[in-house]
């Protein structure tokens, strides 16, 4: 059946002459070419000498949240006094030193956080915050006004210098746009020194660095530097912000390593980047910046931000974590960080957000849930597994470690196989299928939701397995039992059953306490032949003392048998019994005699019956 999108063209234009005889795409008729590429939006520095691609990240930039800036002037509901003191609170909690906390000229709200924190002492000794002004006097006057008290501030003055910002926006050139940002610097410096309290320190921003001419970001950075008098004992921090993502991340690395190489006065400046993520590659650039150069990271928690988000802090962060390298900042309860985010925002964050979504270490696919399976049993056997490498396929990062438990890890949906089925029943249950039996299981399983389409719980997962186990109103049912060993290696068993409200008593003998009660079901007309055995003690927490699962022929046809019991003798009985009474659809299906059965009283040596 086809289905018509009715506002959508197939692109119909020709395709491309030197296009290969597999790729027949055809040009669309979107107006894609109104755009321009990066290469003929700004000049591209370093061309055929860039060092940073031979670079690693060996340790934690200092990252600097700008949630409470950047990310609050993109709220639809900016943050109310109690959320702003709850985000710093937490950002101080999980190890932030540098803190931008508003643009207190802006609004009342913004300046009165500001008071609140130097009026009330709430910034610890070591914590630095910054506050963020444009270059006009009033607005910086009234910022120096904000921080009258705090123990150590940093005052980011930022300006756009892009030419297109230049021209439409500021309506300046680029000698008199210089002109205004030393006039704000000037005044910058001026507030500092009137400034009644503790250290000041300066950072400046180039707004739209990433489209500024990389002369011109240099000349005015270089003017900043030395009218802020950077030096390596009071660094002045240079910002360089990819206020809109325009290029493929190698581009902003190469713009970073040109500033990195170039800029005067390199030891007295702080080189700090500020990505946007408008490509969805806000976390790449930061990265590659940081190759090339940069020691310090704006972004924000989840990248809330202007249009798609500042980069993410956390992914940064943890990106590093999962490479060895400590990224001095406290995740281990991710789930509480993420519901202050959640709650200060009033935005919520994606189920599939890197290392914080509700899904990221959840497996549905079938092989994917058989290899976690596998590898967390071979990690938990470890000596200490909290300690020991991480090498679980599928899983970046152990979960533990974020403060998840491994619950979610492994979900089930028609997409799933026998590892998600037999993990599910394992860690709730503490049952340890045997492989055959995980197969059977798992095609009922799959059976049930293929047909509703939905992921099956593991409340719905325990309801299915007790229907096709553990069923009570078999028609066959063990009343009781009771044997006898008299030395000679043979074992006598005595039954009594409830078959369809009959009572049946019989007596079996056998090698083993499973052949005897194979032997006596036969003896009360009921054949079946048990091909593979085996039973466990359930993990402890779980209040019956034995599970047992029973792999058996019959009427001509293979099935598994489980039972829980309060022994294992009684679990084992009761474990051939669940196989005869399983119903399953097919001819001949009634329980029969099929004949002197031959038992195995032994666990695991058939070979695969139900097939893999
Ligand atoms: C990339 C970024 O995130 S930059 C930060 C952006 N954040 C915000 O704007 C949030 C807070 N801002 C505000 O609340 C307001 O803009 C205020 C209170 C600061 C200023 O408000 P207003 O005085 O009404 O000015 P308005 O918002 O219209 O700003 C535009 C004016 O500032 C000028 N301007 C813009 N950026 C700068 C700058 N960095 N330095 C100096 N002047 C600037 C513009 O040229 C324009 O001037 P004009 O009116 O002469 O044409
Ligand atoms: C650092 C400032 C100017 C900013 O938020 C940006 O450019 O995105
Ligand atoms: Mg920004």
């Amino acid at each position: 059946m086809t289905v018509s999108f009715p506002t959508l063209r197939t692109p119909d234009g020709p395709v491309p002459p030197d296009a290969p005889s597999w790729n027949r795409q055809r040009g669309s008729r979107m107006p894609y070419d109104r755009y321009r590429p990066a290469h003929e939006r700004v000049d591209v520095p370093l061309g055929g000498v860039r060092t940073w691609p031979h670079h690693r990240i060996e340790q934690a930039p200092l990252w600097v949240p700008v949630d409470l800036r950047d990310g609050n002037q993109a709220l639809a509901e900016p943050m109310d006094p109690a959320r702003k003191q709850r985000m710093f609170d937490m950002f101080v909690a999980m190890g932030f030193k540098e803190i931008e906390v508003g643009y207190p000229s802006a609004s009342r709200t913004d300046f009165a956080f500001v008071r609140r924190l130097a009026e009330e002492g709430r910034v610890p000794d070591d914590v630095t915050v910054v506050v963020f002004t444009p270059a006009r006097r009033d607005l910086i006057d009234r910022t120096f006004e904000a921080i009258e008290g705090l123990p150590r501030t940093v005052v980011h003055m930022y300006t756009a210098t892009a030419p297109t910002w230049r021209n439409v926006v500021l309506g300046h050139d680029r000698d008199e746009l210089t002109r205004l940002i030393l006039a704000g610097g000037e005044d910058v410096l001026r507030g500092a020194e009137r400034h009644r309290g503790g250290e000041v320190r300066f950072e400046f921003s180039p707004e739209v660095f990433n489209m500024t001419e990389p002369d011109y970001a240099l000349e005015v950075c270089d003017a900043m530097t030395r009218l802020w008098d950077a030096r390596p004992d009071r660094p002045v921090i240079v910002n360089l912000p990819a206020t809109v993502e325009i290029a493929t991340p190698n581009v902003y690395a190469d713009q970073i390593e040109y500033m990195h190489r170039n800029l005067a006065r390199r030891d007295g400046v702080v080189l700090s980047v500020h990505p946007h993520n408008d490509r969805g590659t806000g976390v790449a650039c930061a990265e590659l910046a940081l190759l090339a150069g940069a020691q310090r990271v704006e972004g924000c928690l989840f990248g809330n931000g202007e249009r798609t988000g500042n980069v993410c802090l956390v992914t940064l962060a943890l990106n590093l974590y999962t490479q060895g390298v400590d990224p001095m900042l406290d995740f281990s309860d991710i789930d509480e960080i993420r519901r202050t985010v959640e709650y200060c925002n009033r935005l919520p964050v994606h189920e599939r957000q890197p290392y914080a979504g509700d899904l990221v270490h959840t497996a549905f696919s079938g092989t994917h849930q058989d290899a976690i399976k596998k590898g967390l049993a071979r990690h938990d056997a470890q000596p200490s597994p909290d300690r020991a490498p991480w090498d679980v396929p599928y899983l970046p990062i152990d979960p533990h470690d974020l403060g998840r438990s491994y619950e979610a890890v492994i979900r089930v949906n028609s997409q799933s196989g026998k590892g998600g089925v037999a993990y599910l029943l394992q860690t709730g249950h503490g049952l340890d299928l045997p492989r055959r039996m995980q197969i059977e299981f798992s095609r009922a399983v799959q059976t049930v939701s293929d047909e509703d389409g939905q992921e099956v719980s593991a409340k719905r997962l325990w309801e299915l397995f007790e229907r096709e186990y553990l069923n009570q109103d078999a028609p066959v049912r063990l009343v009781s039992h009771s044997s006898v060993e008299p030395g000679d290696g043979a074992h006598h068993l005595t039954i009594v059953l409830d078959v369809d409200g009959t009572r049946v008593t019989a007596t079996g003998t056998g090698t083993g306490p499973i052949a005897a009660f194979v032997d006596a079901l036969a003896q009360a007309g009921i054949g079946v032949e048990v091909l593979d055995f085996s039973e466990h003690a359930l993990s402890e927490g779980h209040d019956s003392v034995a599970a047992a699962y029973a792999e058996c022929r019959v009427n001509g046809r293979v099935r598994w048998g489980a039972a829980l019991g309060a022994s294992t003798l009684n679990a084992s009985l009761r474990a051939v019994l669940s196989a005869v009474n399983r119903p399953w659809s097919g001819e001949g299906d009634e329980v029969g005699v099929v004949g002197a059965p031959e038992v195995l009283d032994r666990v695991g040596e058939e070979e695969d019956a139900v097939g893999a």
